[in-house]
């Protein structure tokens, strides 16, 4: 889908407020996982499933009876695959994924995986997608992983854990990453009737054959939230009904509520519906910083936030960006520099500077097939005119995107 024009239409009809109510799909991770869960233990339903491609695609994955199964870009519906097709019977099949796919890597959980008896192979590069996998019993039930680079290797891990004979017991080496994630595969278990524990650097999931609870709904997508409440950052009194949310979420990007209280944008439940408002006259910080070890798809939405509304911003904890849909970091330099940011980054941090300037109008932002960029920087269209290339990215986590955005008229 080619949306090229699309800053443009937007403009000519935004009349200057921000006031609306809608509901957003299904969190593709809370799906993603369910999916698993229910092709391991069938008496599984599931409501409010997302609609986005990486759900579709899993979706499409676990119906397959073809030989080579491609997932496209989809990181969760990869990872979380490669662990199912390890274990199920007389299976063999090609897990392959888009190009950008075939760089990011998979070795952590490949050799976690060899080392409980599973039979992988490189089809192409070592350590990278595609994988050849001949399903198999495994029988052992310890394995050490790093725990530093993808918490979706665990998650893995921890989907079949309960349909192995003798559970599993993971040996952390290293700091872990993206812990919320981690938890939600674990609640999600627990909801199951799976006993686990997580203490220090071990995870322990006792074997189940029999699940307790069958009835899912899955939260909404609050990754996708993050969007809603950028827009309504860079308003003066802007206001957003979205649904439908938990106070107690899974979701780790739920932090939003607390970060963007700094942008001045204050949080109303209402049974399942939010509210995101701007406080009149909020009087900005000068300088924030966040940690975001723990909710890394938020980076992208917050730096853009800050970009616009001019204060300066650093961000530490995202030494993953790299290794996502895009190398983040580097995109977002680029594309923030192009509008006037001055942007300063490491490997695992990234600092936009306070900006007072004019941000420079008829810019195209690139978005590296990566949603995230088209969404984080849709907002800025309240202050400029941008162009955002392949807009239709969006549809990896959030296919009703613009549709929503271009209500705001
Ligand atoms: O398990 C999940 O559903 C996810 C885990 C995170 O990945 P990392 O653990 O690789 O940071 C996150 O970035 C991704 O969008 C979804
Ligand atoms: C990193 C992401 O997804 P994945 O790793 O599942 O491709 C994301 O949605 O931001």
């Amino acid at each position: 889908m080619a949306h090229a024009d699309i800053g443009t239409k937007f403009l000519k009809k935004y009349n200057g407020t921000v006031n609306d109510s809608f509901q957003i799909t299904g969190s593709k991770s809370e799906s993603n996982r369910l999916l698993i869960l229910q092709a391991l233990y069938p008496s599984i339903n599931i409501s409010n499933l997302s609609n986005s491609d990486d759900t579709n695609l899993m979706q499409n994955a676990l119906k397959s009876t073809e030989k080579e199964i491609n997932i496209g870009h989809a990181g969760t519906t990869m990872r979380f695959l490669t662990s199912y097709f390890a274990v199920k019977p007389n299976s063999e099949i090609i897990l392959t994924g888009s190009a950008r796919m075939q760089e990011r890597p998979i070795k952590i959980l490949v050799d976690a995986l060899r080392s409980l008896g599973a039979k992988i192979e490189y089809v192409k590069n070592d350590g990278f997608p595609p994988l050849k996998i001949t399903g198999s019993n495994l029988t052992a039930n310890k394995v050490k992983i790093d725990g530093s680079v993808s918490s979706q290797y665990i998650s893995s891990l921890l989907l079949i854990a309960p349909t192995l004979p003798d559970g599993l017991t993971i040996e952390f080496e290293g700091k872990i990453t993206s812990i919320p994630y981690i938890q939600m595969t674990l609640s999600l278990l627990n909801d199951l009737g799976v006993s686990t524990n997580f203490e220090g650097q071990f995870i322990t999931v006792n074997p189940t054959q029999e699940i307790k609870n069958t009835e899912f709904t899955v939260e909404s997508d609050w990754s996708s939230a993050s969007y809603s409440y950028g827009l309504v950052a860079l308003t003066e009194n802007g206001k957003l009904d979205i649904s439908s949310y938990k106070q107690n979420s899974l979701q780790g990007d739920s932090v939003l509520q607390e970060i963007y209280k700094e942008f001045g944008v204050t949080t109303t439940f209402n049974d399942h519906t939010i509210t995101l408002e701007k406080v009149k006259n909020f009087t900005l910080p000068k300088r924030v910083e966040f940690d975001l070890v723990k909710a890394p798809d938020i980076a992208q939405t917050i730096a853009v936030t800050a970009f616009g509304l001019g204060v300066e911003c650093h961000m530490t904890g995202l030494h993953t960006l790299k290794i996502k849909e895009t190398d983040r970091i580097i995109a977002l330099y680029n594309e923030l520099t192009k509008l006037g940011a001055t942007i300063e980054y490491t490997d695992e941090t990234l600092t936009v500077k306070a900006f007072n300037g004019t941000i420079n109008s008829d810019v195209h932002i690139a978005t590296y097939n990566d949603h995230r960029m088209a969404m984080a920087f849709a907002p800025l269209l309240l202050k400029t005119n941008i162009n955002i290339d392949d807009a239709g990215v969006v549809s990896k986590s959030y296919p009703s995107f613009w549709d929503d955005f271009e209500r705001f008229q």
